[in-house]
């Protein structure tokens, strides 16, 4: 194996999935790399969730390949915590026994929420719940970290912090990051690289990190997801 190929954290090719006759992923392919921020834009009913389900191994293919060299964590829109455990037990989930609580404390610490270990969920605003969510996932190391709107359900100034919490956390952890979302200006403060999704497979993609250019991506994306925006003009 190359070293490139040794980097990453999911390689696709070929991926189908249809429910019934309706086939909703088609031929597509996709490559993210280990460190690599990847944002998932595309009309809604275009197979987004389809596609992270399926590389989360939560659904069943019916054509092609997806190589992951390990189990992907998953954060979903709700934080799908366990009422009736702790902070530290619902974050420890999976792990093995020895050491748990120790792992737990620190992934705890990193999101924030540090002095919260024997707390409950009931006791957690919507932006906490989710950082539980985000310890348990890292808790993991996972070698790609599969984000489905996340932050969708946040307040606008929460999802903020969120947005600076995840970034903080990929550059240290370094997993490979799928982030579906419907938020432009999200997808482009958060990927190094934005795929718009069309006709079940990957249809365009961008980068938005050069000086200068987020404005023109935001209405190229815009375009791309046919949404006519003329606000600022009107
Ligand atoms: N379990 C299922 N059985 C049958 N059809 C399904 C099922 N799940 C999804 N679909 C259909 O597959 C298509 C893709 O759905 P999917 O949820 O992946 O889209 P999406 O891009 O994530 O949408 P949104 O942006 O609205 O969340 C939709 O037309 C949907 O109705």
């Amino acid at each position: 194996m190359s070293a490139l190929q040794d980097a990453a954290a999911v390689r696709v090719s070929g991926l189908r999935r249809a429910y019934g006759t309706r086939v909703v992923i088609d031929r597509l392919d996709l490559t993210i790399r280990r460190g690599e921020f990847v944002a998932l834009l595309g009309e809604s009913g275009c197979g987004k969730t389809t596609l992270l389900r399926a590389l989360a191994g939560l659904d069943p293919i019916d054509g092609g390949r997806i190589e992951a060299p390990k189990r992907p964590a998953v954060v979903f829109q709700e934080p799908r915590l366990l009422p009736w455990d702790s902070l530290w037990r619902n974050v420890a989930l999976g792990l093995p026994a020895e050491g748990a609580r120790e792992k737990a404390a620190a992934a705890l610490a990193e999101v924030g929420l540090g002095g919260r270990l024997d707390d409950w969920p009931r006791n957690l605003s919507g932006g906490q719940a989710q950082r539980v969510a985000l310890a348990r996932a890292l808790v993991q190391q996972p070698e790609l970290l599969l984000l489905d709107e996340p932050f969708a359900a946040l307040d606008a100034l929460t999802r903020i912090r969120m947005h600076v919490l995840v970034k903080d956390l990929v550059a240290r952890h370094r997993p490979g990051v799928l982030l579906v979302t419907h938020d432009v200006a999200e997808a482009i403060a958060l990927a190094d690289r934005i795929l718009v999704m069309r006709g079940g497979a990957i249809a365009a993609e961008h980068r938005p990190s050069a000086p200068g250019l987020p404005a023109a991506t935001r209405a190229t994306l815009l375009a791309e997801l046919g949404v006519v925006d003329d606000l600022k003009s009107a």
